[in-house]
């Protein structure tokens, strides 16, 4: 093994905790960490799934052609240890995820949506004559399928998209339609080359009438050939900010007939004849969407992980300037302001995982639930993914970027692995619901509940909703004041959104450009109100944990604290706007952020290490467990195609014969 950089040594000394017991806390057990590392072991230790060049110095094509011989070893092996039953639905959370994925296929995999989104689909929409037909094979990857539902012109409204389903009884077949190069299909991963089916999302035509937006099994080429199907148009869309090996593609029809039983209908259902027969809620064709927000949420607490290890480690490997004059050069971690970048993040990520676990035992739930035809607590369910999924993945694209400027000039390497993560991370805001539009989905829910609190007791999420605008209380240095400050200001951004709407549909306005005007308070509630989910899971979970050592116990309550207070820091405006916090309580929260800030210092690097990523994974010369920044940013540059050769050839073609004429 390599010489561990002193600094780091000194680092891991200092722990005043066992790495190993949190570690296990994080995984969830001890076998659970063994597991862990032996699947990591089986796949990171594979030299198949090695690239002999980085990803960076291929071209578009080859990065394609790299990543899809790399998907076939992967999900080949994972299918392996299926069979040998070890890991379960482990392996593919971890393939597809955050870590484990990202590391063997860092600019994406083109064949994620087969198991995130294709899968899934049929399962939850089909019925049960569907799921014996089309699972089994999916399973098998004897099909490999994709999700195509935003078009060229719709992402976000899915009820106006454009492409046609029209059954014709005479055949039992639906006839698919592009009707406007809008309606094109655009965007769906693994589209463009490497699906051979997909769920398509289409308007529904039957006796003349549109029944809206339906899911249909769709082959799109030839399971031998490869090759488009006739009436399908089919390509990839080009470059983006990342995720360049994901093969993101557009598809049109032109009367592409399809079965009738293609229709995935769990739901809704078309009779022969063409009789429509409705499901007893539209929504439930969205529950592919729920699922995927769900799992997003995990997959931002994975990626700040990795970014913050990687960005701590270096800060203590680092040394600049000169903090007093003629002492050596401190350590960078050792500036308070870079604390400052790097600490709230850590505590982010637990936050984010604590509450990514909760959000999935909700989901189990409810699904559950709707098996049984219950569907009260889906709008619940729907309203927490929503501002679960755009709150984590903002906090998580801001973090990596915030982490990647916490390591200066070298952050900036793609060596450091800081800008792809920003690639991967960013893209989260966007796909599966932008945003924005996402916080705007949990407004309306909340401002419902505000309109009419009648059964709220029973609703876990927003019971604090029924007094929480009068809490009131005095500051206290405590996570409980910080907690009944942040539900306090979401209850009051709540009442005055709803107030600014009344007000607005009062002096005549439609409803709906009532909404429209308020809505820039209509996210910010929704906001604060995740942002006090977020805080009240990670008390909850602190304050839950038994068996674990008083050592760790303070280590975690430290964590706690700094996102608590980093956050009711970042509301500042909102505390003593919307609570009793006076400007003396600030400056108590400010000085308590930095005594924690200090209390964390010793132990930064043990938190980090006890994340347990190995150094494929976090993929960084800056972040390796070895700390030995300078040799293996020296050995990357090595690998450039330019250091190769000592002379280029545009030299002699371009640079001498300028060189020449300026003489
Ligand atoms: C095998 C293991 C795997 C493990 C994996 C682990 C690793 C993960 C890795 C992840 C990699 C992921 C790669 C994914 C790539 C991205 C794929 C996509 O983007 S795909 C494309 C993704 N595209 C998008 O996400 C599109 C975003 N757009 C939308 O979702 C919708 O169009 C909309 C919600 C914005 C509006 O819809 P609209 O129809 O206009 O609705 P209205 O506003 O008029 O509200 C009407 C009522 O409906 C209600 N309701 C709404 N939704 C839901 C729901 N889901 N449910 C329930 N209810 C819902 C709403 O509350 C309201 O109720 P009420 O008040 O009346 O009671
Ligand atoms: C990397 C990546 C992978 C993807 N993979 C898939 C896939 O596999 N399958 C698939 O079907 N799709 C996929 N998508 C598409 C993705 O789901 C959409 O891009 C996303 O839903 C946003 O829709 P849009 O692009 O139409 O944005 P728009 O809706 O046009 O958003 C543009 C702006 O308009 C605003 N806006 C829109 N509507 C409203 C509103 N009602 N109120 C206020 N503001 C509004 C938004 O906030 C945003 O600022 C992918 C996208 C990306 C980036």
């Amino acid at each position: 093994m390599a010489k561990i950089n002193e600094d780091l040594l000194k680092e891991r000394k200092k722990c005043s905790f066992n790495t190993a017991e949190l570690t296990h806390l994080l995984d969830g057990g001890k076998d659970k960490t063994l597991e862990r590392r032996s699947r990591e072991h089986f796949f990171l230790d594979d030299p198949e799934l090695r690239s002999k060049i980085p990803s960076e110095y291929l071209s578009h094509k080859e990065k394609y052609e790299e990543a899809i011989r790399k998907s076939c070893i992967l999900f080949r092996k994972v299918q392996e240890l299926q069979e040998a039953g070890k890991g379960g639905m482990d392996n593919y959370r971890e393939i597809l995820g955050g870590q484990l994925g990202s590391a063997i296929l860092k600019d994406g995999n083109p064949i994620t949506l087969h198991y995130v989104m294709f899968i899934p689909t049929i399962m939850g929409q089909g019925n049960f004559e569907q799921q014996a037909e089309w699972i089994q094979k999916a399973w098998t990857c004897s099909i490999i399928g994709t999700y195509a539902q935003t078009e060229l012109g719709h992402g976000t409204f899915i009820r106006g998209l454009e492409t046609t389903a029209t059954y014709d009884p005479k055949t039992e077949e639906f006839v698919l339609n592009s009707p406007t190069l809008t309606s094109y299909k655009w965007w769906p991963g693994g589209l463009g080359h490497s699906a051979n089916f997909a769920i398509v999302v289409a308007q529904l035509y039957t006796q003349g009438k549109c029944h809206g937006i339906h899911p249909f099994i769709v082959q799109l080429r030839d399971e031998e050939t490869h090759m488009p199907m006739k009436g399908i148009k089919i390509g990839e869309i080009g470059c983006k900010l990342g995720m360049n090996s994901t093969n993101n593609g557009y598809l049109g029809f032109e009367n592409y007939r399809i079965p009738r039983t293609n229709l995935l209908m769990k739901n809704n259902k078309v009779l022969p004849d063409g009789t429509y027969v409705k499901s007893p809620s539209s929504k439930l064709t969205y529950g592919t969407m729920i699922f995927v927000r769900v799992v997003l949420v995990q997959d931002c607490a994975s990626y700040m992980k990795k970014a913050v290890t990687i960005a701590t480690r270096y800060s203590a490997v680092r040394h600049q300037s000169e903090m007093k004059p003629n002492c050596p050069e401190p350590q960078i971690i050792d500036y308070v302001t870079q604390q400052y970048k790097l600490f709230p993040y850590i505590a982010m990520s637990f936050a984010f995982q604590y509450s990514a676990s909760w959000l999935w035992d909700i989901y189990n739930n409810v699904t559950g639930e709707l098996e049984s035809g219950q569907l009260e607590n889906l709008p619940e369910l729907h309203a927490l993914a929503c501002c679960l999924k755009a709150v984590g993945t903002a906090d998580c694209a801001a973090g990596v970027e915030t982490l990647r400027l916490a390591c200066g000039g070298h952050g900036y390497m793609t060596a450091s692995n800081l800008p792809s993560t920003y690639g991967l991370a960013t893209a989260m805001c966007t796909y599966e619901g932008e945003n924005t539009v996402l916080l705007l989905q949990t407004a309306r829910y909340l401002i419902k509940i505000w309109q009419n609190k009648k059964n709220i007791q029973k609703l876990p999420t927003v019971r604090y909703l029924d007094n929480a605008l009068f809490n009131n209380r005095s500051y206290e240095k405590s996570v409980s004041w910080i907690l009944s400050a942040l539900q306090q200001v979401a209850a009051a951004k709540i009442d005055l959104a709803n107030k600014h709407i009344n007000d607005r549909v009062r002096q005549g306005k439609a409803y709906e450009d009532a909404w429209n005007e308020t809505s820039i308070e209509l996210v910010a509630a929704a906001d604060a109100h995740c942002r006090t989910f977020l805080l009240d899971i990670f008390n909850l979970t602190v304050n839950n944990f038994q068996l674990i050592s008083p050592e760790l116990k303070a280590v975690l309550t430290d964590l706690l604290e700094l996102y608590a207070v980093h956050t009711a820091i970042r509301m500042t405006g909102d505390l003593l706007r919307f609570t009793n916090t006076i400007g003396k309580d600030v400056e108590a929260l400010q000085l308590w952020l930095e005594e924690l800030l200090a209390k964390i210092r010793p132990n930064a690097i043990g938190i980090v290490d006890s994340f347990d990523i190995r150094d494929e994974v976090l993929g960084s010369a800056l972040g390796a467990y070895d700390g030995n920044v300078y040799e293996r940013l020296f050995a990357e540059a090595q690998k450039s195609p330019l250091n190769q050769e000592p002379v280029n050839k545009s030299f002699g073609l371009y640079l001498k014969p300028f060189l020449k004429n300026n003489l």
